[in-house]
């Protein structure tokens, strides 16, 4: 049985999620709260290893085997590092999840196609762990990428795809937060300082909490 809240963070690169990330550890710390940090694809040795080959594979997969490889990783990092710290009465909060894998691989690589959508659908279901809380940060494209190229790490195999593949990935996100109401909160962030957008995560997390 669940003793933990299992939080999320999504959206397109370099919205800001890893600075969220570490900034929550902090404050989450400071309250004196359990809390785990964990990312998508990864989080678990396997799963990490499966992230270099998603990343930085030389070859191309086909859509259903991407599909497949990161929900290979994603079940290693639920049954080995997620459900054992929720158990545990933790506070997991991961950088990516199943949203990203349909904002991606179903809206952003399949146009929304019905098949690829379901296929990740029942591997959801499957996998029967789903974040209690989302939150999806925005910021323009122009913002994003001006950050990213500003940050300098090696390009991976979705930040080389095209830009019509990211406005697809970004209006595939809307969708998913569209959907899931109860979920997913959606922040804006464009001109929000970084300590300011964590408040507002760490006050919405609080408001969960008995
Ligand atoms: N609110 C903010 N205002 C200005 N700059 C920011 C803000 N948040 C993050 N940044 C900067 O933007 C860059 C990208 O941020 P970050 O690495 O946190 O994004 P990300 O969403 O984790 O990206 P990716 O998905 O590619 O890992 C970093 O250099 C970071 O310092
Ligand atoms: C979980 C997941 C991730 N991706 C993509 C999205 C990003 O481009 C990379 C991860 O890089 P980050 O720097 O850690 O954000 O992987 C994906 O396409 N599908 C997924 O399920």
């Amino acid at each position: 049985m669940t003793k933990g809240l299992f939080i999320t963070l999504e959206g397109g690169e370099g919205v800001g999620k890893s600075t969220q990330l570490a900034l929550l550890e902090r404050a989450l710390q400071a309250r004196g709260l359990d809390i785990l940090v964990t990312r998508e694809p990864g989080g678990s040795p396997v799963a990490e290893d499966l992230r270099n080959l998603l990343l930085f594979g030389q070859h191309s997969f086909s859509r259903r085997s991407e599909i497949l490889t990161h929900f290979a990783a994603r079940f290693d990092h639920v049954d080995q590092v997620i459900e054992p710290a929720l158990a545990a009465g933790k506070l997991v909060v991961c950088d990516r999840f199943t949203d990203s894998t349909l904002a991606y691989q179903a809206y952003g690589r399949a146009e929304g196609e019905v098949g690829t959508l379901s296929l990740i659908n029942n591997l959801q279901k499957q996998l029967g762990r789903q974040p209690d809380m989302t939150f999806l940060l925005e910021v323009s494209r122009d913002t994003a990428r001006r950050r990213l190229a500003a940050r300098g790490k090696p390009t991976d195999r979705y930040e080389k795809s095209d830009e019509d593949f990211h406005i697809r990935v970004a209006e595939g996100f809307r969708t998913i937060a569209e959907q899931n109401k109860n979920r997913v909160i959606v922040l804006s962030t464009e001109h929000m300082p970084a300590e300011k957008v964590n408040a507002v995560i760490v006050e919405h997390i609080l408001s969960r909490l008995p």
